[in-house]
């Protein structure tokens, strides 16, 4: 049988030493606490959770540790992000790769795409689609640019929260072009909160949460039962919201 190229990044493991301080952040955080290893999906994994969870903390330490900036971008970004700042989760984690490696990265993140774009206006790389300065687009739209000029396939893509900038429609184009890159040989770890970008089919969704880590089904998630319960009764849902106590 010959060797799967995918995942590129198979699994994390989390080695911590003696020195580790637990009630100090990242420690403190019970999904971080929990963590042990994380076996990732051929295509497309999610980190989901309630806020403040843990999700950002691990993708950020994964982001690190594979050589990305803090920042978000690709790889160019990360080498001339000298004020990198070492998150100590990742010194405690091991990363088991592919004998293969992507031919494209990139870490995207709604929180510091700012910084992202200035560095690619500065290093003037208008590889989107608008060709235009990234700072002349809307947050949604520069973003839907990065995605659609920069992400070229056979990558490894790490999206924190990427439907932050996105209306329900774009989301929906979000999917369309993850399930593209899919195709063309990408792997994606996933943040999110979107019910929308949940629904990528087969996708290994991981919930953080005060007990750990553990895999939930697309239906089982509180994001798709919540959304479906509050879209089909909204009015009452409204009703018993602003009920007086
Ligand atoms: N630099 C920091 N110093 C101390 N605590 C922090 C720091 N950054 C994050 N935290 C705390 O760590 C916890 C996990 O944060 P994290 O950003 O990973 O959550 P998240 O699951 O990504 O949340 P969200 O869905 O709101 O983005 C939170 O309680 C947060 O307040």
């Amino acid at each position: 049988m010959a060797l799967a190229a995918k995942p590129y990044l198979q699994r994390i493991t989390a080695l911590f030493g003696a020195e580790v301080d637990w009630d100090s952040h990242p420690y403190n955080v019970p999904a971080v606490q929990a963590l042990e290893s994380i076996d990732f999906h051929a295509d497309v994994t999610f980190f989901i959770g309630e806020n403040g969870a843990g999700k950002s903390t691990v993708l950020e330490a994964i982001a690190l540790a594979l050589g990305f900036s803090l920042d978000g971008g690709n790889f160019n970004v990360s080498r001339l992000n000298s004020a990198q700042e070492q998150a100590p989760l990742v010194r405690a984690l091991r990363l088991q790769k592919s004998f293969k490696f992507p031919q494209d990265r990139y870490f995207l993140r709604a929180e510091t795409f700012h910084h992202v774009a200035s560095f690619l206006d500065a290093a003037n790389d208008r590889t989107s689609s608008s060709k235009a300065s990234l700072h002349t687009r809307s947050h949604g739209e520069a973003f839907m640019d990065v995605m659609l000029g920069r992400l070229t396939g056979k990558g490894l893509y790490l999206l924190d929260e990427p439907e932050a900038a996105l209306s329900p429609n774009r989301q929906l184009a979000a999917l369309r072009l993850i399930h593209q890159l899919v195709q063309d040989q990408s792997q994606f770890i996933i943040a999110t909160h979107s019910p929308i970008l949940l629904a990528y089919p087969n996708a290994k969704i991981l919930l953080f949460d005060d007990t750990g880590i553990t895999e939930v089904a697309y239906e089982d998630t509180e994001h798709y039962a919540i959304t479906r319960d509050f879209l089909n009764h909204y009015p009452r849902r409204l009703a018993q919201l602003f009920a007086p106590e």
